[in-house]
């Protein structure tokens, strides 16, 4: 049971192993470039934790859910145990999220969020594999407003996204074409981000 009575088709066996080496190529071209980038995100990471500051996270569509991934993860836990850390998904909320997509527009959607609740201090994390989309674009201009430091997930060549950032912003920009490559190397990111998170405010296990 569990593995079909039939082989499966040669076509779909030959996709999927198509997908994971895409997938391998996309993270293996990154690590060198990404692991001192990700290191300095986890380090404004835990200094904002340390400092009683609290961190936004958002994102569309997979990005969303990614951004929820990882603020459940901060809320509750990694790996090791240890109490909530304080993160917000901005995406989750769909009465807010509809009311200012309807009374404003779309691309205000994080932004109205992130200049009700961001303070100084607090870190933004938007994630986008285009660094294009409108609504993280602005929620990066409200962060900045509130004295906040961003954190992009990005990708492909990081769009207008990469040009909004501040020096002590950190941009994690994945290189490659493909939205859901992107998004695979976005994942580890973040379960490094939790990682190296934990290992600066607990110590090594
Ligand atoms: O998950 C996927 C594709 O893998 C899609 O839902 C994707 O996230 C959506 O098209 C997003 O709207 C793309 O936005 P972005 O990554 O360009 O910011
Ligand atoms: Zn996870």
């Amino acid at each position: 049971m569990g593995n079909g009575a039939q082989a499966p088709d040669r076509t779909l066996i030959a996709r999927v192993r198509n997908h994971f080496e895409e997938s391998i190529l996309t993270a293996r071209n990154a690590v060198e470039l990404l692991a001192p980038v990700v290191a300095a995100a986890a380090e404004r990471l835990a200094a904002a934790l340390l400092a009683d500051r609290k961190i936004l996270i958002c994102g569309n569509g997979g990005s969303a859910a990614d951004a929820q991934h990882f603020s459940a993860e901060l809320l509750n836990r990694f790996e090791r145990e240890r109490p909530g850390l304080p993160a917000v998904s901005l995406t989750t909320d769909t009465s807010t999220l509809t009311s200012i997509a309807n009374d404003y527009d779309f691309a205000s959607t994080f932004s109205k969020q992130v200049r009700a609740l961001g303070q100084a201090g607090d870190v933004l994390v938007g994630i986008t594999t285009s660094g294009h989309s409108p609504n993280v674009l602005r929620a990066v201009e409200a962060a900045h407003e509130r004295g906040m430091t961003c954190i992009a997930l990005n990708g492909r060549d990081g769009g207008p996204l990469s040009a909004l950032l501040r020096n002590d912003d950190v941009n994690i920009c994945v290189p490659g074409p493909s939205t859901a490559r992107i998004q695979e190397v976005h994942g580890i990111v973040i379960h490094c981000l939790c990682d190296l998170i934990d290992h600066q405010l607990l110590g090594q296990t």
